[in-house]
């Protein structure tokens, strides 16, 4: 029976040997229609092996398409594949793995209730034996392939990891796996969606190891991503995409950020610090030695009118419980708070509210929207009582010239506010979500991963939006993980580790890598 690695050699030797210039897959004006949408208008790419690529672009600009094209999913209405040098008009899910296109999404597509040697050794099983059990000599093959490829990304294959089910890790480690699983598969182009997002800063910096070993290795990486910074990281080249055409591909470090994301929208969008106006002198908010059982202790913060403060972490930091904490969604065990100077008490999401105090989740899919319902009705919900009628009765009309303020101040890209959230993109989901708050005129509003997943265009008016609530005294938490988006909006950047905050500084004139050591440094202090 042939073996995935006969498949490959035989598939290899269509192309030129390693360090040729014959790529590895090409895209040549391909076109898809779903119905009436034109998602791809003309798409040109080209990967060759060893080699990172970024693709870049706006929330629906035809990103996924593309991928799901590359990796067989999906059959192009129009246009040529050229892959190992032969032309074809589509590729099969069967045909793109037996190249080496392996696809780690988002959801990790493991086998989460099979351990993490099953996993792996599964990958390469499937697209080598095609379904033979696991069983007698080739069984210690795949556990021994299994073995090299987890040491690939960084993991030590104990018995102890091997053994365990992939549900029971963590996120990271999981992802981890993923990869592992596509190098037993003998990958020659990884295709990555968006696999930074739920990473903290910490695991990205691994991640980044695990794709060089892989180019060193001559496999080609592709990420689909919306953070910029990680890009010009790894390096490797971006292709842009607007509108489901590519309108760019080059080697990263020839676009400066501005030009990479006038690229993307059509429109100018200069990388700047967004924070320009002054807190206001009053103290709005003060928290004195807070503490939530094992989450996090003796936490102090002082926020003065107009303020942005944001708090990062390494994970496990505490950050996430801190802001779940003031919004009044997880139990504070000890600690004092006060509101313009006045003892307040926040037990549930109810007692937060009525102080004002706003919370924009991270998770909005399954925390913060309801997709079935349209913009008017999720961003009106926190005023029922205000827009009641007689008897009662909902004021559509007041309602209704609400909701239209609010998409106008958080520039939807829709003037229907009877459209299902759902059928928006992230970046206008977000927006709804925030906007929602903006009918309370909030006190304090802390906002959690305000813009993961939110492409660039979105993440500028989200910026802007910020800023204009704060211009109007409203007081900012944001809790991020990423380093730009605080640098770019806060006056101050405290940074917590074993649940407390271990350092603060000021976000004007510090920079990423600044903050970085601040977090890597907090977090060696704790470990010693
Ligand atoms: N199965 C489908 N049926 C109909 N329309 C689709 C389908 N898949 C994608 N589209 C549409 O095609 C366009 C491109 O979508 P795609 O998901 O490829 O964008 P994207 O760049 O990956 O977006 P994001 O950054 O939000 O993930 C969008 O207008 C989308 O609504």
């Amino acid at each position: 029976m042939e073996r995935r690695g006969d498949t490959c050699r035989r598939l290899s030797s269509v192309s030129k040997l390693p360090g040729s210039d014959e790529p590895f897959l090409q895209l040549r004006g391909i076109h898809k229609r779903f119905g009436g949408v034109h998602a791809l208008r003309g798409v040109d790419l080209t990967i060759r092996t060893g080699e990172a690529y970024h693709l870049l672009g706006e929330n629906g600009c035809g990103k996924s398409t593309a991928i799901k094209i590359i990796s067989g999913a999906y059959e192009p209405s129009d246009g040529e594949i050229v892959l190992d040098g032969r032309s074809r008009r589509a590729l099969t899910p069967l045909m793109a793995m037996e190249a080496g296109i392996e696809t780690v999404y988002q959801d990790l597509s493991l086998l989460p209730n099979l351990t993490v040697e099953e996993n792996v050794a599964l990958g390469e099983q499937l697209v080598g034996g095609k379904g033979r059990l696991l069983r007698g000599l080739d069984r210690r093959r795949l556990v021994e392939t299994a073995r090299r490829a987890l040491t690939e990304v960084g993991l030590d294959p104990t018995p102890a990891l091997m053994r365990t089910k992939v549900a029971d890790l963590p996120l990271a480690i999981r992802q981890r796996v993923a990869i592992a699983r596509a190098i037993a598969c003998e990958a020659r182009l990884v295709i990555m969606d968006e696999p930074t997002t739920s990473l903290t800063r910490h695991e990205v910096e691994t991640l980044i190891e695990v794709v060089g070993r892989l180019r060193a290795q001559n496999v080609a990486v592709l990420f689909v991503t919306h953070k910029l910074e990680e890009c010009y990281r790894i390096g490797g080249q971006a292709i842009v995409f607007r509108d489901g055409q590519s309108v760019a591909q080059a080697p990263i470090d020839s676009f400066s950020r501005s030009r990479l994301a006038e690229l993307m929208t059509g429109r100018p969008i200069e990388a700047q610090r967004y924070r320009r106006a002054a807190p206001q002198p009053e103290i709005l908010f003060r928290a004195r030695g807070l503490s939530a059982g094992r989450h996090f202790e003796d936490v102090d913060i002082t926020l003065r009118r107009g303020e942005i403060l944001g708090i990062t972490g390494l994970s496990d930091s505490g950050r996430n419980e801190l802001s779940l904490a003031l919004a009044g969604h997880l139990p504070l065990t000890a600690g004092e708070l006060t509101i313009a100077g006045e003892k307040v008490r926040i037990a549930r999401p109810a007692d937060a509210i009525a102080l004002g105090i706003g919370y924009v989740p991270e998770d909005r899919l399954s925390e913060g929207l309801f997709l079935e319902k349209s913009i008017y009705a999720n961003e009106t919900p926190l005023i029922l009582d205000r827009i009641a009628g007689f008897l009662g009765l909902l004021d559509d009309r007041k309602g209704r010239a609400e909701a239209r303020r609010i998409s106008a101040e958080m520039q939807l890209n829709t003037d229907d506010i009877d459209l299902p959230v759902g059928a928006l993109s992230g970046g206008n989901q977000q927006r709804v979500l925030i906007g929602r708050w903006l009918s309370i005129e909030p006190k304090l509003l802390i906002l959690h991963g305000p813009t993961v997943g939110v492409d660039v265009g979105s993440k500028d008016t989200i910026y802007r939006a910020i800023q204009a609530m704060s211009e109007r005294g409203i007081g900012l938490i944001i809790v991020s993980d990423d380093l730009p988006e605080l640098l770019q909006n806060c006056d101050r950047i405290a940074v917590m580790n074993g649940g407390r905050i271990v350092d603060e500084l000021r976000a004007e004139g510090a920079d990423e890598d600044r903050l970085y050591q601040t977090m890597v440094a907090s977090e060696r202090d704790a470990a010693e």
